[in-house]
């Protein structure tokens, strides 16, 4: 071994032994913000303290600058240290509120199969919490559905909107006649790209498999390829499987880069989405409604049609303003068997127990025809707390 490969081994076990530290270091903040939660459900206290964040981060940014590490580096890494301690904090306060859905085994139905951006969410969200988890691919959305319906299932994950290619009415439509209900959300980046079996460049491709939804979030790349044969399947992993069966230098398929390697597939080009910020909203639901703490931030979504008078819309959206309610979505939706009426999903920021929340459907069970709650979960996305790294440096 020449001298540089000596010197760099020993450098590299040094690096190693530190990262290993700041494993352990990462671990015993998590066991430390855990005793957070447990006050903070004694004392019933918000999860979020944006103020207490904020001196956080404006100290760690002053000491960062003393050792050579930018205010950029310092507040990246404790945004997602801080991320994950407040998702944490939420899963445990949700699961002391919710002691009958501590399963040792959480059985998912979820679309495709191992690879699939389903998959990729399901693994995402059940990674932080108790319980094994078994996964159950499945081959439509009907199916998923009707597997938790008939409790061969506990819960599934449903993709509900995607950035770049808009709502997925399918599931919409589902959600009007299920009895289950939302119990969670998640987003998760889709980052598209080019997956191919055998050795082979863009020049070479002839057919592609993908996802319909898929072909549609990637239009303009598709466009630029230019003749090519795009051929849809039920899921991404089925595109991924059959690049795998062929390993034809002709054919590639569409997916995730680290759901092909799972079938062996190297991606040769990526960022194929039309949209770089490219991600898709995926709810859990379940056959038992949840009970959210009021100390950690909610949402809750509802299905109504109105009467049919003008303004019928309006009116009701003025509830939820006159509540001081905001709203995160609306979506409409035909009404099957009744030509130009519209079903209106609304998402809301809010618990089902708040008071204004708690009157506003009162004031909207009068004045709709038909009024469903779909669900009130956990809000997952955690907004990072901003300072400005002039304003640590002047402290
Ligand atoms: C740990 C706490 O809960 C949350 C997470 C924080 C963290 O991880 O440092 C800081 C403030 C809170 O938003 C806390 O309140 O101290």
């Amino acid at each position: 071994m020449s001298d540089y490969q000596t010197q760099l081994e020993q450098i590299r076990d040094n690096i190693s032994q530190l990262d290993g530290q700041l494993l352990k270091l990462l671990a015993d903040r998590q066991q430390l913000t855990n005793q957070v939660a447990e006050t903070k459900i004694r004392a019933h206290l918000q999860v979020r303290d944006p103020l207490r964040e904020e001196q956080l981060l404006i100290k760690l940014i002053k000491q960062g600058q003393g050792m050579g590490l930018t205010p950029q580096y310092v507040t990246q890494l404790f945004h997602v240290i801080i991320e994950d301690s407040v998702l944490n904090q939420q899963m445990l306060l949700a699961q002391k509120a919710n002691p009958d859905n501590d399963l040792p085994l959480n059985r998912v139905a979820f679309l495709g199969d191992k690879g699939s951006y389903s998959y990729l969410a399901t693994q995402k969200y059940f990674s932080r919490r108790p319980g094994e988890l078994m996964e159950m691919g499945c081959q439509s959305f009907d199916e998923i559905v009707a597997k938790v319906e008939s409790a061969e299932a506990d819960y599934a994950v449903l993709p509900i909107e995607n950035t770049s290619s808009g709502s997925i009415n399918e599931v919409y439509d589902l959600l009007q006649h299920t009895s289950l209900s939302i119990i969670g959300e998640l987003t998760h980046p889709v980052e598209h790209a080019l997956l191919v079996a055998a050795e082979t460049d863009i020049s070479q491709l002839k057919t592609l498999y993908a996802h319909p939804q898929v072909f549609s979030q990637c239009s303009h790349f598709l466009a630029e390829l230019g003749n090519i044969e795009v051929k849809p399947t039920d899921s991404t992993s089925a595109a991924m499987l059959k690049a795998n069966e062929l390993k034809d230098p002709a054919v590639a398929a569409i997916g995730s880069a680290a759901g092909g390697a799972l079938y062996g597939l190297t991606p040769i080009k990526s960022n194929l989405a039309n949209q770089k910020e490219n991600h898709s909203r995926f709810i859990v639901v379940s056959r038992k409604a949840v009970n959210v703490p009021l100390q950690i931030p909610s949402k809750t979504t509802l299905v109504m049609s109105t009467v049919q008078k003008p303004g019928a819309l309006v009116e009701a959206l003025l509830v939820l303003r006159d509540n001081q309610i905001n709203m995160t979505k609306l979506e409409s939706r035909p009404i099957n068997g009744n030509p130009w009426e519209e079903m209106f999903y609304i998402d809301v920021e809010g618990n089902l127990q708040d008071g204004p929340m708690q009157s506003a459907l009162e004031s909207l069970r009068g004045m709709t025809r038909y009024l469903k709650i779909l669900g009130c979960y956990p809000t997952e996305e955690v907004i990072p707390t901003r300072v400005a790294a002039a304003s640590a440096l002047r402290q």
